[in-house]
């Protein structure tokens, strides 16, 4: 196994917690500067590395794979017999596309084979964030796997917290201090927001029972 990995691994093994294997690159938020050559051969190798080794195996839930760099269906084939899911994922910094524009990006990646389909936009007013959310519920009713819808940086937040409500699949919390995106909120916070939303979910749905009862 590699080093990182094995430093992973080990980080990891005692919380049982899925790991989602993210190679986030410059262009897309991340720190690393690569080609498309060297990113498709790194991811992988990764995967090559968990179909040899069942540590490894045992670490890597899912592999983040960039739709840009053209190779979510090569990944996702090499993924395959191993058992690994392949989360396809394009980040928007400079602009908020128009909302047919990322749903179709999200069919492209259902269609190239990804399993999970991630989205996550910078949003420059309240208006790209509604876009957004009505995105998530759009491909929440097109597409067959989970969809991942995003709003970065302060107006985003809503999304982060409640972005389930609208058939975003997960979101995204820090473990340390360091946010690897912006808008990121610590993961005690995300939590604690979630299960109020969801017990606010689960009075309303009582108080509507009970309505309806009364009739
Ligand atoms: O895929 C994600 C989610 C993310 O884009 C976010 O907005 O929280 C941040 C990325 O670093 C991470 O890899």
């Amino acid at each position: 196994m590699w080093p990182a990995v094995q430093q992973v691994a080990a980080a990891v093994a005692t919380t049982r917690l899925p790991l989602l294997a993210t190679l986030r690159t410059s262009a897309e938020g991340g720190g690393v500067e690569i080609d498309d050559d060297a990113y498709r051969a790194l991811l992988s190798a990764v995967l090559a590395a968990c179909s040899q080794d069942e540590a490894a195996r045992q670490v890597v839930t899912a592999l983040d794979v960039e739709l840009a760099r053209d190779c979510v269906s090569e990944l996702a084939a090499l993924a395959g017999p191993s058992g690994i899911d392949v989360l396809a994922s394009a980040h928007f910094f400079s602009s908020a596309p128009a909302e047919d524009e990322i749903v179709s990006v999200l069919e492209r990646m259902e269609t190239q084979g990804a399993q999970v389909a991630k989205v996550a936009v910078m949003p420059a007013s309240q208006d790209d964030v509604a876009r957004l959310l009505r995105v998530a519920v759009r491909a929440r009713g097109r597409l067959q796997v989970p969809v991942i819808a995003i709003a970065m940086g302060e107006d985003g937040v809503i999304s982060r917290l409640a972005g389930g409500v609208f058939g975003s699949a997960l979101t995204f919390a820090t473990a340390g201090a360091t946010a690897s995106a912006p808008g990121q909120l610590p993961v005690a916070q995300v939590r604690s927001a979630m299960e109020e939303l969801e017990a606010s979910e689960e009075r309303a749905s009582a108080w509507s029972g009970s309505a309806l009862e009364g009739r």
